[in-house]
């Protein structure tokens, strides 16, 4: 997960201020009403709309058992409520995002400030691509084990690079509707939350997103090879070739209209047509049953309309 976990960068729009515009009062309204969606659909980083639920005081409502062809996994032990609690993990490390010295040797550096316990979480937790000489009586041999570890299971967490989280490690990947769990790193108590984005029953697989799905079948599984070295049949990719082909447009024109959406904070389209582009990603997204990221596209609607009202 190193680079990828983290992947959906989530870069921010900064908004510009623009002259003033008339004719929002409407797009006012949208955003509004895109807010309010947002309280139930969207994934918002702060968790504030979340269940409090302490996680130390509560059983979890899940168990990491052996699934086969996926390694570990998460199943539900109960039915889980949509924007339920799932995870509050702190890093066992992080990696920053900008190192001097070959990742490897980093590595070797950060080895030795966990303790016992981290370090058997650490080792515990599935690789892909290890040097294939390397061999334990290698000097490196830990250091390039833990290196691969980090990029099989890094999630990002945010500014400061991305961090290793031994629990919310064991979740596997699903693609646009199959996941049914978001991860955010909250700046502010340096943990990284788990919520349920949509009801998961009991028995159920917990899933999340390794990175942007909004892209065809055939490039994620491209890219779920070449980063996890696994062939992809989560409910979505092994839908029939033609309802997949339906589903790839409709992923493919709401990373289009995502792009053309960043558009508005350089001034290249105006905050009318921004709307619009928002509207028809929510509405495409339910078509698709895409549902994350809905709290930042309702967090766009605002930021759009606020910065065009008088
Ligand atoms: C971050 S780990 C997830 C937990 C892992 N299954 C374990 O045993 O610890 C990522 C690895 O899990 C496996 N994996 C994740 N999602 C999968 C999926 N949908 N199908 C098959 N394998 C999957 C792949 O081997 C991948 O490299």
């Amino acid at each position: 997960m190193a680079q990828t976990k983290q992947k959906p960068a989530k870069t921010k729009q900064q908004p510009q201020p623009r002259k003033s515009y008339s004719g929002l009062l409407l797009a006012l309204l949208v955003a509004a009403f895109s807010v309010l969606l947002a309280i139930f659909f969207g994934p918002w980083s702060n968790g504030s709309l979340y269940s409090t639920t302490n996680l130390n005081e509560t059983p979890r409502p899940y168990n990491v058992v052996d699934i086969p062809g996926k390694g570990k996994g998460v199943i539900a032990t109960r039915d889980i409520t949509r924007g339920e609690l799932l995870y509050k993990e702190s890093p066992l490390f992080i990696v920053p995002s900008q190192i001097s010295i070959p990742p490897a040797e980093l590595m070797g550096k950060i080895l030795p400030t966990l303790s016992k316990s981290q370090r058997a979480a650490l080792f515990n937790l599935s690789y892909v691509r290890l040097p294939p000489n390397l061999s334990k009586a290698d000097h490196d041999h830990d250091a390039q084990l833990a290196l691969a570890i980090t990029q099989t299971n890094g999630i990002s967490a945010g500014t400061r690079g991305v961090g290793v989280f031994p629990n919310v490690s064991r979740l596997n990947h699903g693609c646009s509707r199959a996941f049914n769990a978001v991860y955010n790193w909250r700046e502010k108590e340096q943990k990284l939350v788990v919520h349920a984005i949509r009801p998961i029953k009991e028995g159920q697989e917990i899933l999340t997103a390794y990175f942007d799905t909004r892209r065809p079948r055939r490039e994620r599984r491209a890219y779920l090879q070449e980063h996890y070295d696994f062939h992809c049949t989560c409910a979505v990719c092994s839908m029939p070739d033609v309802v997949s082909e339906v589903s790839d447009d409709r992923l493919s024109q709401m990373q289009n209209m995502q792009n053309e959406l960043a558009q508005w904070a350089q001034g290249k389209i105006e905050g009318d047509k921004a709307i619009h582009l928002i509207n028809e990603i929510w509405w495409v997204g339910s078509l698709e049953g895409y549902w994350s990221q809905r709290g930042r596209l309702a967090a766009d609607a605002a930021t759009v309309a606020l910065s065009h009202s008088e």
